[in-house]
């Protein structure tokens, strides 16, 4: 088929502005016999569309929205394209396009292990009105941001693709999505997708992350196997939970000075278990009791719900805190409301939270108490252990008496996992070095205390 017939057919032009129609009915009025034929013609120019067309509506809420868009972006690069002028209704026939003529930029933020965030830009096409082939079936896709009607859960414009194609081709809809889908699958594929909550709902943070190994993060010993466990133990006893009537929820809360792991040690759990993270930011302006239940009952499957720092949002007298940051008040998250968020009460799947905190003293009892947190695990400064398997790990070729000179040096400080790491980078070509430069290390160290 002529990929213009698509589009001639799928709007009323083959039969508006026709002289034919418009010629001979002076006597009866001849405004109101054009209105009556216009009325006519619409009707049967759209009922011709319905019987010969099919169509395709997939808005912007809908999540194979964006699959869907970062496909068609790859569709323009390699086929054929006919582009329209929006103003004049020209249709231009270009063949072999290369590159889409509206494009839109998506800036996705990636935030790194290191703390470091970088900007990924990405072209997908933007409003206008596209088509493409795909298995010998022309289509026509047409994007449409409405820039009078928002989407009032996240303040975006509301937007739509419709494909349309002809009625007997309709099936390729069906593999469009799959194909949209496996694409955007294939991209998470061995890796971990974090999760943030925009409004009321859960939006991808950036592309997804290479997963973290487990080993990569080195706790005190057997403490990782210990969570693992725990975690796997949980996630293959529903039927245990079901028959005791006991909500399919664990709470975990790690805890212990800045630099341990912490959210390192979550990260590398979620690429084991094959789970994505969804961190919550409960100090985030909007944020009302019942959108974080909702948030909490909607969260995608295989996630772990993060909640980071957990003390900034609530402390012992279960006000909020006085941090100076006024998105902290902007939040209108009660103590009881976030309690009844974790118990969970409308939860139908599984789930899995995790909160950290650097001040466990400052946590109302009620918040950490069984059921709402059946694991506390402490990640405290490096131990002899920590220090030589870190060492080892970032000078596997060298004798392994290194590392216990190293560790011993520093049996008297408190150091961090994250202090050694910092260290080890500097000195990441030597192990000598690392071991001649130590002051560098002590000295940024607070005075030794006596260990045991
Ligand atoms: N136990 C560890 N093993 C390997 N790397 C670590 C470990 N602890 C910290 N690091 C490294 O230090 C950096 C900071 O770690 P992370 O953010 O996980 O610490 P945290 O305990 O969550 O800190 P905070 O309490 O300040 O949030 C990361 O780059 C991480 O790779």
């Amino acid at each position: 088929m002529d990929p213009s017939m698509v589009e001639g057919l799928s709007s009323s032009g083959m039969f508006s502005g026709n002289p034919y129609f418009s010629a001979g009915f002076g006597l009866i009025g001849v405004g109101a016999v054009l209105a009556i034929l216009r009325q006519g013609a619409r009707r049967a120019a759209d009922l011709t569309r319905r019987q010969i067309l099919v169509t395709l509506e997939i808005p912007s809420k809908d999540k194979s929205y964006q699959w869907v868009l970062r496909w068609l972006s790859q569709q323009h690069q390699s086929t054929e394209l006919i582009s329209m002028n929006q103003n004049t209704g020209m249709k231009k026939f270009i063949k072999n396009a290369t590159k889409p003529r509206q494009l839109a930029v998506e800036t996705l933020f990636q935030q790194h292990d290191n703390g470091n965030v970088s900007a990924e830009f990405s072209f997908v096409p933007g409003p206008g009105k596209y088509f493409f082939k795909f298995q010998n079936c022309w289509i026509q896709a047409d994007r449409v941001r409405e820039t009078r009607m928002l989407d009032l859960t996240n303040g975006a414009p509301w937007e739509t693709i419709t494909l349309t194609t002809l009625n007997r081709d309709r099936e390729v809809f069906q593999k469009i999505l799959e194909k949209a889908q496996n694409q955007a699958m294939e991209l998470q594929e061995g890796k971990t997708v974090i999760y943030t909550s925009v409004g009321p709902e859960w939006r991808p943070f950036g592309p997804p992350r290479k997963k973290r190994l487990l080993s990569s993060v080195v706790l005190d010993q057997n403490l990782a196997d210990m969570i693992v466990s725990d975690v796997n133990g949980f996630i293959h006893n529903e039927q245990w939970y079901e028959q005791r009537g006991i909500p399919y929820r664990r709470g975990y809360l790690l805890y212990g000075p800045p630099g341990t792991g912490k959210t390192s040690f979550i990260q590398a759990l979620a690429g084991e278990l094959g789970y994505n993270i969804c961190v919550l930011n409960l100090s985030e302006r909007g944020h009302t009791d019942d959108r974080l239940n909702h948030l909490l009952t909607i969260a995608p499957e295989r996630s772990i719900i993060l909640l980071e720092d957990i003390d900034a949002a609530f402390t012992k007298n279960r006000e909020k805190t006085d941090l100076s940051s006024s998105s902290v008040h902007l939040s209108m998250i009660t103590f009881s409301g976030l309690l009844n968020a974790l118990d969970g009460v409308s939860s139908p799947e599984e789930r899995i939270i995790f909160m950290t905190t650097n001040h466990i003293d400052r946590l109302d009892p009620a918040l950490i108490r069984p059921g709402r947190v059946d694991l506390k695990v402490y990640l405290g400064d490096a131990t002899k252990y920590q220090i030589q398997t870190m060492f080892n790990r970032f000078y596997p070729e060298y004798p392994e008496s290194l590392a216990l000179e190293f560790s011993e040096l520093l049996k008297d400080y408190s150091v961090s996992t994250a202090q050694l790491q910092g260290h080890f980078v500097l000195f990441k070509d030597s192990p000598y070095s690392a071991l001649d430069n130590i002051d560098s290390l002590i000295s940024s160290l607070p005075p030794p205390t006596l260990k045991d």
